[in-house]
């Protein structure tokens, strides 16, 4: 992604503390507080700009959704969709998705999304990619047993190496699609990269895994 720089992006993005939750450790063990009320919290890393964690917020209100994104550029966008949705039911933070025990306790997420993850096609760049099993491990570490990760892409090597890394780890693949849009599979929310990918034949995988208990 081609990031152009917008100092007045930080302003932005501090004038909305009610949607971009500023100090976010401070929510870490109370998330139930910010939302005002226990129901289960779903996230997003790498959430760019917001499409599809604002879609499903829409489609799942007794869902609480938080968008993660690196960049302060990027995530602006995400904002400008939340303050014309307004959803109660959603969060931003602009943190990086490697530090999530600074801001959840164990069990605090009930389910992880990865979009079109960044796919680090080179090999000695594996630990960079948001399905490395260190990447599972914190995942794990935020979730309670049964957490599930669900994942697309059009990267067809990405997707390959997911499965495996899912599998490895020890984890449940509980969906798997080759051609999720010609699957028959219902109420996908679409992200801006599988809109865009999509527009040009390629196709989107999808997978599904939960986390085994440890015996
Ligand atoms: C290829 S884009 C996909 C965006 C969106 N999920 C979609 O499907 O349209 C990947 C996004 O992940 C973000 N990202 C990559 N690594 C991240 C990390 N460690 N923490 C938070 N965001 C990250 C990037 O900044 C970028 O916006």
């Amino acid at each position: 992604m081609r990031l152009r720089n917008k100092p007045w992006a930080r302003e932005k993005i501090e004038a909305h503390p009610q949607y971009i939750i500023p100090e976010p450790e401070k929510a870490k063990g109370r998330w139930h507080e910010v939302f005002g009320n226990h129901n289960p919290i779903h996230i997003e890393v790498g959430t760019g700009k917001g499409q599809f964690v604002t879609g499903m917020a829409k489609q799942n209100p007794d869902i609480n959704y938080i968008g993660i994104e690196l960049y302060e550029s990027v995530i602006i966008t995400a904002l400008d969709r939340l303050i014309e949705a307004d959803l109660p039911n959603l969060k931003l933070l602009n943190v990086d998705g490697a530090d999530l025990l600074h801001y959840f306790e164990k069990g605090e997420v009930g389910r992880v999304y990865l979009n079109f993850s960044d796919p680090w096609p080179k090999t000695r760049h594996a630990k960079r990619r948001l399905t490395y099993k260190s990447f599972l491990n914190l995942y794990e570490s935020l979730m309670p047993e049964g957490g599930e990760v669900h994942f697309k892409t059009d990267n067809q090597g990405l997707f390959e190496y997911s499965l495996k890394s899912f599998s490895e780890y020890g984890m449940l693949l509980t969906f798997v699609s080759l051609d999720l849009h010609n699957s028959g599979f219902e109420g996908n929310v679409m992200t801006e990269y599988e809109e865009k990918f999509s527009a040009i034949g390629q196709r989107i995988y999808r997978s599904e895994a939960k986390f085994q208990p440890r015996t």
